[in-house]
């Protein structure tokens, strides 16, 4: 009797182009590397030049045999700025190359150097229009969320909000609590939805994909079961298969060196000033507070300028991440004002991109300042670091309600930007409720390296998800 070969596990991974995507999809990639998988991380070629030449990630990967990066179009012209504040482009120039990405996937282009068929893609959740294709051909997709489960869920949960009344909201009452999210009526308020929900027509195309996205036969999220588990398992009752695998920074520290101390690779899209380390290396213990708004968050000057205002009038040491494409109404005319600059020079110190991971977990550093990006978010966990949390935009709003009502691990300055309530939140972060925070901190960060540790539910879960890829157990 003849037996059936299965065929060999060969895994595309395909992120969104952006920093917090990119990112955690490599770390998933070298995750699967480990176990021997056959690995094509197909990269934009305006990202992986980006990537070549800030990081060490063309090394690094080179190690492992089985593992390609490929790359394709992102549908825009090369002189195209891609910064935030031309984030519908990204997904319109995206998905205009399906048919380039369809084209990829049928020649034979991928299996060259002898390398099997692709037999499993990994899809990032804001390009979900990237899993038809994956249908068509009859290959199994995963869909990936770089975000929350809490914000996944929400949006998830759009149409009850829609049959329940509760959206479009009726007035202009932003602390109305939601009752159409089950697991978050006694705490979510209209203010703590996906930023989306602010506008009357749901039709976001970030939104969109992000729903679609969970149709998917099998959902991986950058999370772990203590941190979101009730919400995980209201969505268990509706997704048919989620892997929780993270805090993936730590999940990859852990099996790569058995600690958590972060790597001095990085993948980051920008280039790295390392000045700040040696900076913060004369400063006391726990004495500075970190701020940054991660990748692609925009501030106005008139905000820039009054959280610089609380940052000095806290008189706390600080350490300030601003990209140079970060403030959206930039006007080489608008004035810094002297008492800022004065009242930087002996406590503060500025860089345009920093390590952070490596800056949270300094013993000089006390508090971070962020703007609850998902990465960052998990990175403060890992770090044991409590926050002040002032979300921009889309899962922003509800992870940050999540980290000061749910987790009580950070203070939530949601919507408000003015000098006196920055002051006043930076000195509670440091002093006032340092303690209180530390210890919540403290016990969640334990939980979430006990999860990516041998034995722990995000370790269990990666080897359940390459046992699947591996055995073809994986619906298309
Ligand atoms: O100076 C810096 C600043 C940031 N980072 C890194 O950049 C990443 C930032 O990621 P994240 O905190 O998730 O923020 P964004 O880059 O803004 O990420 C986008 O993607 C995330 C994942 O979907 C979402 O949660 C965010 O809301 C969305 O803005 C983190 O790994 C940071 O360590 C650095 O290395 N150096
Ligand atoms: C989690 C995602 C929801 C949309 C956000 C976004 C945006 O431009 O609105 C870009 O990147 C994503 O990570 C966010």
């Amino acid at each position: 009797m003849e037996i059936e070969q299965k065929p060999v596990a060969h895994v595309l991974i395909f992120p969104f182009p952006a920093q917090g995507h990119v990112n955690s999809m490599l770390m998933l990639a070298e995750l699967l590397c480990f176990s021997g998988l056959h690995v094509t991380f197909l990269n934009t070629e305006h990202y992986h030049q980006r990537l070549l030449r800030f990081t060490d990630a063309q090394t690094r990967f080179a190690s492992f045999s089985k593992f390609r990066f490929e790359t394709i179009s992102d549908g825009l012209p090369v002189d195209h700025p891609r910064s935030a504040s031309y984030a519908e482009d990204l997904i319109t120039g995206i998905e205009s190359v399906q048919p380039v990405f369809r084209e990829l996937m049928i020649s034979n282009h991928l299996k060259l150097d002898n390398r099997p068929p692709v037999t499993c893609t990994i899809i990032d959740g804001l390009i979900a229009f990237f899993m038809d294709v994956s249908k068509e051909l009859c290959i199994p997709s995963v869909s990936f969320q770089t975000a929350s489960a809490c914000y996944l869920w929400a949006c998830f949960c759009y149409r009850n909000l829609i049959e329940t009344g509760e959206h479009p909201f009726a007035d202009n009452d932003m602390d109305n609590l939601i009752t159409g999210v089950p697991g978050m009526e006694s705490f979510l308020r209209r203010r703590d939805l996906p930023s989306f929900y602010r506008i009357k027509e749901l039709n976001d195309p970030y939104l969109t994909q992000t729903i679609n996205s969970t149709q998917a036969s099998a959902t991986i999220i950058n999370t772990f079961e203590d941190l979101e588990g009730p919400i995980l398992s209201q969505m268990r009752l509706h997704f048919s298969k989620i892997y929780t695998i993270g805090p993936l920074h730590a999940h990859l520290s852990s099996r790569r060196t058995n600690s958590f101390a972060p790597s001095d690779s990085s993948n980051s899209l920008w280039e790295v000033d390392r000045s700040c380390m040696t900076w913060l290396d004369s400063q006391p213990l726990k004495s500075v507070v970190y701020i940054s708004f991660g990748s692609s968050a925009l501030m106005t000057h008139k905000e820039m300028i009054e959280i610089w205002h609380g940052l000095v009038n806290s008189r706390k040491r600080f350490l300030w991440v601003i990209r140079p494409d970060s403030i959206e109404d930039d006007d080489k005319k608008c004035q810094i004002p002297e008492e800022l600059t004065e009242g930087t020079k002996d406590k503060g110190y500025m860089v345009e991109w920093c390590p952070q991971e490596q800056v949270l977990v300094h013993p000089a550093v006390g508090g971070f300042v962020t703007h609850s990006g998902w990465n960052s978010t998990l990175e403060s966990i890992i770090a044991g670091l409590p926050m002040v949390c002032w979300p921009l935009m889309g899962d922003q709003q509800i992870n940050s309600r999540y980290v000061s009502e749910v987790w009580k691990i950070g203070l939530d300055m949601k919507d408000i930007c003015n000098r006196s309530m920055v002051e006043k939140m930076v000195n509670d972060l440091m002093h006032n409720r340092r303690d209180e925070l530390a210890r919540s901190i403290d016990e969640i960060s334990q939980m979430a390296k006990k999860s990516v540790s041998e034995g722990g539910t995000s370790w269990c879960n990666m080897e359940v998800l390459i046992e699947d890829i591996k055995s073809m157990n994986l619906k298309v």
